[in-house]
């Protein structure tokens, strides 16, 4: 044993590392100061070896889950106290065989947290914090693929990757969160999957009708804009829904105008055309009687009797009369022509006015006679500065018809529109003149209730639904019974028109899947 002190001694062991240009490492620290004291060099820590054991120490507990973590913790440091303590600690959490395999996770705290005791189903993956950050980080990498449409799925998902990376983890907090994270997965992916099939219907859609596109590059420009606008964030069924329907709109009254105007150009050649081989006719026929009367006028000048005169003014009569029918037939024929051109030209001008018509977009749907989104989207900047100014309650409600295929099918699309426009009068009637009713798609409405909250807005949807049992639509003389699912919501302070409709159109949509025919509140 040397007498140093034990200072100079680690004085002279790290002189003695670095002129051995040794690694500082415990191991070697301890080896030298060893040496320098006199003190008998103690076996090597047998780190690999311990490992291993650690490794093959079952984790059926979160007890010896945590005891197994100490051990690490220990081996690592080359500390035999804490090695011994871990190990001494983990035999007292042996699983109590009657509950073996039973999974039961109560309290089910991660090692550290209360209720270490809990048994974990046999074979089970340890719930340890590894577990749980793959957990988060699958959640993490599903995200993008899932959108970020759905503000509660959103605040979901939010929740449960807090929770699964707190240092602490709750796995009864954990499991119930992600109960409830996935049963709204599977609407969310549902849609998600929906919403690519319908995109690329309106895409096949647009590529097979890009061809007829070319009486008018405004049309082809309008084309792609609805189709970037329906491909932008956020991607919604409902959007790309109306998308689909307004495409299809264009492209059957393209198509139309198209084939009038390539008519129309037809009619108009052919008039020209038609113009100027008169036009010479005439000149010709014009010269021949010049030519004629000449002719006349100089056999006339020769005559010696009135015998030779007679058979020459036969002629000039005859001439004249040919060239006074030909300048009749002329003048009938373009005087049809020009008829002919007016005609086409209110054909034309009809036909830009109804382009104009489908592109403008008035306020209101012909066929409902409710507004139409344009009157709706002003309407509701009306209604919500209204709300802001007069801190009144709004209600949004957007309904769908039920089974409105198949009304379709089996009745024919026309009585379809009748439906439309019955439900339509059915809800201004039965509505307050206050509310705002407006054709949202297809199928589908939006009513604005100012000065209403959320009770009394689903209780005004029900009246309506009520009332519509009442009066029966009728298609010929068969009754048809008409019914609707809706979803109510009342504008958050601050929310934007469009949110609360969206709220609305999510609440319709669990309406849908709840049995339709229900109004489900936001
Ligand atoms: N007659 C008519 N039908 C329309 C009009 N606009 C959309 N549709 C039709 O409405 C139908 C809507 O069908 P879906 O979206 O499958 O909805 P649904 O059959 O009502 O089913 P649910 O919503 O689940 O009750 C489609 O067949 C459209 O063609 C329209 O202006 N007139």
């Amino acid at each position: 044993m040397s007498d140093k002190k034990p200072f100079e001694i680690a004085r002279e062991t790290l002189k003695q590392l670095t002129a051995g240009k040794l690694l500082p490492t415990p191991l070697n620290y301890q080896k030298i100061y060893n040496e320098i004291a006199g003190i008998p060099q103690m076996p090597q820590f047998p780190m690999e070896t311990l490992r291993d054991i650690a490794q093959a120490l079952p984790t059926k507990t979160p007890g010896q889950q945590k005891q197994r973590g100490l051990l690490e913790y220990a081996i690592d440091r080359m500390n035999w106290d804490g090695v011994k303590a871990a190990l001494v600690a983990y035999g007292g959490f042996v699983p109590p065989p009657a509950e073996a395999g039973s999974g039961a996770a109560s309290p089910g705290t991660l090692p550290g947290g209360a209720g270490d005791t809990t048994l974990l189903s046999q074979g089970a993956p340890a719930l340890t914090p590894e577990f749980f950050k793959q957990v988060g980080r699958m959640i993490e990498f599903l995200q993008p693929a899932l959108g970020n449409d759905d503000a509660r799925f959103m605040e979901q998902t939010d929740t449960l990757l807090k929770a699964v990376k707190k240092p602490d983890v709750d796995a009864v907090q954990v499991k119930q969160l992600l109960v409830s994270y996935s049963d709204r997965l599977s609407f969310v992916a549902e849609d998600q999957a929906e919403i690519r099939k319908t995109l690329l219907k309106l895409l096949h859609l647009v590529f097979e009708n890009i061809g007829e596109l070319s009486i008018d590059n405004q049309w082809l420009s309008g084309q792609m804009d609805a189709l970037k606008a329906a491909s932008g964030p956020p991607l919604t069924l409902r959007r790309l829904d109306e998308v689909e329907r307004k495409l299809k709109d264009v492209i059957f009254k393209q198509k139309d105008a198209k084939g009038h105007a390539v008519q129309a150009q037809e009619d108009m050649r052919k008039m020209l055309a038609t113009f100027v081989e008169r036009l010479s006719q005439i000149t010709q026929s014009t010269g021949n009687f010049h030519a004629k009367l000449e002719e006349s006028a100089r056999l006339i000048e020769q005559a010696k009797t009135i015998t030779e005169i007679a058979p020459v003014l036969k002629e000039v009569v005859g001439a004249t009369r040919d060239m006074a029918y030909d300048s009749k037939v002329s003048r009938d024929e373009l005087v049809a022509m020009r008829e002919r051109a007016q005609a086409t030209e209110t054909e034309i001008a009809k036909l830009h006015q109804e382009l104009d018509r489908v592109s403008a977009q008035s306020r209101h749907d012909s066929l409902t006679g409710a507004l139409n989104r344009k009157g709706l989207d002003e309407a509701m900047e009306r209604e919500v500065s209204n709300v802001r100014r007069k801190e009144t309650p709004l209600c949004v409600s957007l309904l769908d018809i039920d089974n409105f295929k198949q009304l379709n099918d089996s009745l024919g699309h026309a009585v379809g529109d009748n439906a439309l426009a019955h439900l339509a009068t059915v809800a201004r009637e039965c509505m307050r003149p206050q509310d705002t009713l407006a054709r949202y798609g297809g199928e589908e409405f939006v009513i604005l209730m100012p000065d209403t909250a959320m009770e009394k807005g689903i209780e005004a949807m029900t009246r309506l639904q009520r009332e519509l049992t009442k009066r029966f639509f009728l298609a010929g003389e068969d009754k048809v019974l008409i019914t609707f699912s809706a979803g109510v919501a009342q504008l958050a302070t601050d929310e934007k028109g469009s949110d609360a409709i969206r709220r609305a159109d999510q609440s319709m949509y669990l309406a849908k899947r709840s049995g339709k025919n229900r109004v489900v509140g936001s």
